[in-house]
């Protein structure tokens, strides 16, 4: 008999995390914007800028929530359910900051997972532990790495696979400027890290 069950303790560690009021000092992001509009020769004091460096402070405020929250905790929601086979959410949008130019990357995840012992997560999860892990200052393949270990730690699954698949601004609109360009990053593990035929099921499914 199957049966599902929630840890209830664990549902409250991830709402107090969600309800957090983010400790970012947004004073000292309006005074840095205030230097980079006056660098770059602008008038921070004229009329349409006068509230920029409120809204850019509020902005880096909502976009790098991710940096105060564990994606692993996510995973502490768990379901006793009896169920050995692939798990996969495909097609999850995100948008992240690329840590070298502090320009926006955005694009798809896809998360699989085989579950082991009735540990099976909420499927929701996947996709949270990807927003928080691509709402920092972020690498491609940091965002693709970290989920899948927090999917491995958390769940002790057979194994995790994840795919990122997304396009960089900082490629698109300065320096070698290929728009279009998409960059691919792939994190395997456990049994998709030994066995091609399951990372390329996977493969084909997000393809389908
Ligand atoms: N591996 C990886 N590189 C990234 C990511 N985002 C941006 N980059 C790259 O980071 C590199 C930084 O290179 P640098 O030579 O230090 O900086 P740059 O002079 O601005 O480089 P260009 O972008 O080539 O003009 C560039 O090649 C970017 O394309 C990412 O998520 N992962
Ligand atoms: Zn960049």
């Amino acid at each position: 008999m199957t049966h599902m069950k929630r840890t209830e303790d664990n549902k409250s560690t991830i709402s107090d995390k969600e309800e957090k009021i983010y400790k970012v000092n947004l004073p000292q992001i309006e005074e840095a914007v205030r230097l980079i509009l006056e660098a770059v020769g602008e008038d921070p004091n004229r009329e349409g800028l006068l509230d920029t460096p409120k809204r850019v402070a509020k902005m880096y405020e909502e976009v790098f929530e991710g940096l105060h929250i564990d994606p692993k905790e996510y995973f502490k929601t768990v379901f006793n359910e009896e169920h050995e086979e692939l798990v996969f959410v495909k097609d999850i949008p995100f948008y992240s900051i690329c840590e070298h130019h502090l320009v926006p990357f955005y694009g798809k995840a896809h998360v699989a997972y085989l579950p082991k012992d009735g540990k099976v997560t909420g499927l929701s999860k996947l996709a949270r532990a990807v927003e928080a892990t691509a709402r920092r200052p972020q690498l491609q393949e940091r965002i693709t790495s970290t989920v899948a270990d927090a999917i491995m730690e958390m769940l002790s699954p057979h194994g995790a696979m994840v795919i990122v698949e997304a396009e960089h601004m900082c490629m698109t609109m300065r320096g070698v400027k290929k728009a279009g360009a998409m960059t691919i990053t792939i994190a395997s593990r456990g049994v998709f890290e030994e066995d091609s035929v399951k990372r390329n099921e996977v493969i084909a499914l997000m393809k389908s």
